[in-house]
């Protein structure tokens, strides 16, 4: 599940990784709640993501409240351009806390690295809130689709393990996993 301040990217993200393409031009702000299906090939298992993007404007906050509960896993969003959904980012750890399963696998993303000009989050700052709350950490762009498809995929493997991991397989370190194979934010153009 996508969670976040409106405008963030969740919608542009989902779409970057399910069809590959930026949803440039018109803002359309989503309306309650939405999701869609990808399949993922993780370590030759099939697995599939059922992915929901929620509306990040007030007055649906209820409508996803409503949604935490069946999620296993949640990217949390905040626009590095947008200083206010940085210092947001508090309020939406506090509803997580009151409405999401205590073991629900939860990263941190800041999205529209791409524009470097109008950035107002630096690298650093993301990082430690992160580390502050244990959170694995990364900076994505829904435009150039940096770090996207590793998002989702660190997710999978990370759900796939929960469900099927026989004692005998190592043990996927998703903070691991996201630090050595994330890149850098602020390079890529579109
Ligand atoms: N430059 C840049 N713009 C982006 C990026 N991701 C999204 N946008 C733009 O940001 C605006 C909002 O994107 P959405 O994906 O609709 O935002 P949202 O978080 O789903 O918003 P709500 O549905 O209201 O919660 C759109 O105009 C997008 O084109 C990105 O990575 N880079």
């Amino acid at each position: 599940m996508l969670v976040g301040d409106s405008g963030v990217g969740k919608t542009c993200l989902l779409v970057r990784f399910k069809d590959g393409a930026f949803l440039a031009g018109t803002f359309i702000s989503t309306v309650g709640i939405d999701f869609r299906n990808k399949v993922l090939d993780v370590d030759g298992t099939k697995v599939k993501l059922q992915m929901w993007d929620t509306a990040g404007q007030e007055r649906f906050r209820s409508v996803t409240h409503a949604y935490y509960r069946d999620a296993h896993a949640l990217l949390l969003l905040y626009d590095v351009t947008n200083k206010a959904s940085f210092d947001n980012i508090q309020d939406w750890l506090s509803e997580i806390q009151e409405h999401a399963q205590r073991d629900v696998v939860l990263m941190l993303l800041g999205n529209k690295v791409d524009s470097t000009h109008e950035r107002e989050v630096k690298r650093e700052d993301g990082e430690k809130l992160a580390k502050e709350y244990g959170l694995p950490f990364m900076e994505t762009s829904a435009k150039s689709g940096l770090n996207v498809d590793l998002a989702f995929t660190a997710i999978a493997k990370e759900l796939k393990q929960r469900t099927t991991k026989a004692p005998s397989e190592p043990r996927f370190r998703l903070h691991e996993y996201v630090k050595r194979e994330g890149r850098g934010g602020s390079c890529c153009r579109p």
